[in-house]
């Protein structure tokens, strides 16, 4: 492994780009698709959130992003105000069928600078136009986004991501149905801010990608299965577990028998509650 933590990270309590889940639970209808989950994230560092459909991914960076509240436990995004979080959801869930040009979709960005409805300075063209290089669009500013193919888009994405400036990036699937050649160029972007200093939180379903580039893994499976340096973390056995967790919507699963520490309780061998006599 490479030196990756030859940047010093000297923040002795809260250290910017810190984020920590705290006995995390998240329901929809009651059910819960994230369950008592507690880690930290290693701040200026790249983690991989993998598991199998429907583990509860995608939720859990919605609720990172402060998008969704928490039923139990806690997300704490210590010394990162909201605006220092950035996120880009699955593709799938972008509208950009709307007018608006290449270079305006990466100057909204920026809004934190401009504002929604500022003026847009000639420096945050610039800036616009530099990140557009940097994600190997030069040139497209004034094209359309909606004429835009899915990889030429998503690499517009990032050119946005890149002029918010964020110290957290929280990214949902960004290389669904992209051919290798973006996928790669769009992992240098994410090495480069690696070498920033910035966090970046990656839900992904390559495992040779999440090995080859992240050097840290969450595993989850409604819970946690594994979170901690990838090689430890993507184990056959922890896969294979993680595999494990039941597909079906249980409309009877058992009433959660935790404390508020997430750890496991047994559950009382006569339960009244849920038993009528
Ligand atoms: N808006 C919603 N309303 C109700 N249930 C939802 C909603 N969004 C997700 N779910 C359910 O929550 C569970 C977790 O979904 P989530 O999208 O977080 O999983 P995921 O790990 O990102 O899956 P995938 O790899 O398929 O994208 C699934 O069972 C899903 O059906």
């Amino acid at each position: 492994m490479s030196h990756h933590h030859d940047h010093q990270h000297d923040h002795a309590h809260h250290p910017a780009g810190a984020i920590r889940l705290s006995n995390l639970t998240l329901t929809y209808h009651r059910h819960p698709v994230v369950h008592h989950v507690s880690g930290s994230f290693a701040q200026g560092e790249l983690t991989a959130i993998v598991g199998p459909n429907g583990a509860g991914k995608s939720t859990l960076l919605k609720a990172m992003m402060g998008l969704m509240k928490p039923n139990h436990g806690r997300v704490e995004r210590h010394g990162l105000a909201p605006r220092e979080i950035a996120y880009l959801p699955q593709q799938a869930a972008i509208d950009r069928d709307f007018p608006l040009s290449v270079q305006d979709a990466v100057l909204l960005g920026d809004w934190r600078n401009s504002g929604w409805f500022g003026r847009i300075s000639r420096s945050a063209r610039q800036r616009a136009d530099a990140a557009l290089e940097r994600v190997g669009m030069a040139g497209f500013g004034g094209r359309p986004v909606d004429e835009l193919s899915a990889g030429q888009f998503q690499r517009v994405l990032f050119a946005r991501l890149l002029l918010q400036d964020a110290q957290l990036i929280l990214l949902d699937e960004p290389f669904t149905a992209l051919d290798a050649k973006t996928t790669a160029d769009l992992l240098a972007v994410i090495a480069g801010w690696r070498r920033e200093g910035r966090t970046v939180v990656a839900v992904l379903h390559d495992y040779e990608q999440v090995r080859s580039h992240f050097p840290q893994t969450l595993l989850l499976a409604k819970e946690c299965i594994a979170w901690g340096p990838t090689t430890e973390v993507l184990t056959p056995a922890n896969l294979a577990r993680a595999n494990g967790m039941p597909q079906n919507w249980d409309d009877d699963a058992p009433v959660c028998h935790r404390d508020d520490t997430g750890a496991p309780t047994t559950p009382p061998a006569h339960d009244h509650t849920l038993h009528s006599h």
